[in-house]
């Protein structure tokens, strides 16, 4: 369903010959994406096969892609677990296929779990903390976030008439906070953040992190953001409506061990929880009002969560 772009062997061997990488021996379309095309391609070059994963972007031009380019690799370089696009003998990464521009990463290993286990969530809480501390390293990198609450605001707008009364109750309340609370939050500890690391963009091989993918939506924001984005994806128990409990203070815990959560941070949790919902369950109900398109990802799971959010606000400063 979201291989947007088609190619025969002959273009892609052509797309990726500036690679050096050798024949194509075999490629596959992956159905999982929603925002951009993918292929498995498999080369060969002296009898060893080297296997990569190619992205065709749908929406983002070429002159997007230095920021995602040097944040990856920069994480690369720093020993986390992020596959870092191939360079061409030119240092080049982008290519071109037609209009649109294309990366080529090595392939990790393993796959995604349908079910984060608690020590997964604290996997994703070390590789986070990780990745924020390694924000004062050079080089520094800036990156406005698009997703944030400019674009929730503009999104809510748009889709208003369309929401169920119950619905324009979430936003009502939701910006009403967000807003009132708007100096504090832009006050906490920031940085570049992953944005998107929901439990389908994470690898994992013989139970560990093996590659963390997606960096599309990175952007400097508050650091806790990447941390309840994981909380409300990886750690929710969907039959209790809430967070599993043992799920929220390993990811937590784990995080906290080496990026310590600040005492502003603790006390702002309630609401950066409810940001992060708010953010995706917008994205996703825009894309079934609006039928952008993309394959859709329930958004009344979200909404339903956010509900509970704002009904019981969640406290993690036990976990710390
Ligand atoms: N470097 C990689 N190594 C192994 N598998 C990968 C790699 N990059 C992507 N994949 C696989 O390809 C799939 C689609 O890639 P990706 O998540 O980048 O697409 P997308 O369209 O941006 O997805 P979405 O918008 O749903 O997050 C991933 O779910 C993963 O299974
Ligand atoms: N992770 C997003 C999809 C866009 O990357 C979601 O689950 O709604």
């Amino acid at each position: 369903m979201a291989v947007y772009t088609q190619l025969t062997t002959a273009q892609l061997q052509t797309l990726c010959e500036p690679f050096k990488l050798g024949e194509v021996v075999s490629f596959r379309g992956i159905e999982d994406g929603i925002e951009n095309t993918t292929y498995f391609v498999d080369f060969s070059r002296d009898g060893k096969i080297e296997e990569a994963v190619l992205t065709i972007f749908e929406y983002l031009k070429s002159e997007d892609l230095p920021f995602f380019i040097e944040l990856t690799t920069k994480l690369a370089d720093r020993g986390l677990a992020v596959p870092c696009p191939y360079r061409t003998g030119d240092g080049e990464a982008v290519v071109h296929f037609e209009s649109k521009a294309a990366l080529l990463f090595p392939r990790a290993e393993g796959g995604h779990v349908t079910q984060p286990t608690a020590d997964q969530c604290g996997q994703a809480g070390e590789f986070l903390a990780a990745m924020h501390l390694s924000h004062v390293r050079p080089p520094a990198l800036h990156q406005v976030n698009t997703r944030g609450l400019d674009w929730m605001q503009r999104t809510a707008e748009s889709i208003y008439q369309g929401l169920e009364t119950a619905e324009q109750e979430l936003v009502d309340q939701q910006f009403a906070d967000h807003l009132q609370h708007l100096d504090t939050l832009s006050s906490l500890p920031s940085g570049i953040v992953h944005a998107d690391l929901f439990h389908d963009n994470a690898l994992f091989h013989d139970g560990q992190l093996s590659a963390v993918i997606d960096f599309y939506f990175s952007a400097t924001d508050v650091f806790l953001l990447d941390v309840a984005i994981v909380a409300n994806d990886w750690c929710w128990d969907e039959q209790n409506n809430n967070y599993d409990s043992h799920k929220l203070q390993q990811l937590i815990a784990r995080y906290n061990a080496i990026r310590p959560i600040t005492t502003q941070e603790l006390s702002l949790w309630w609401l950066v929880s409810r940001v992060a919902m708010m953010r995706f369950w917008l994205s996703r109900r825009e894309d079934e009002l609006q039928q952008t398109g993309r394959r859709l990802k329930s958004a009344y799971q979200l909404r339903r969560r956010l509900a509970q959010l704002i009904a019981h606000p969640s406290d993690i400063a036990q976990y710390c």
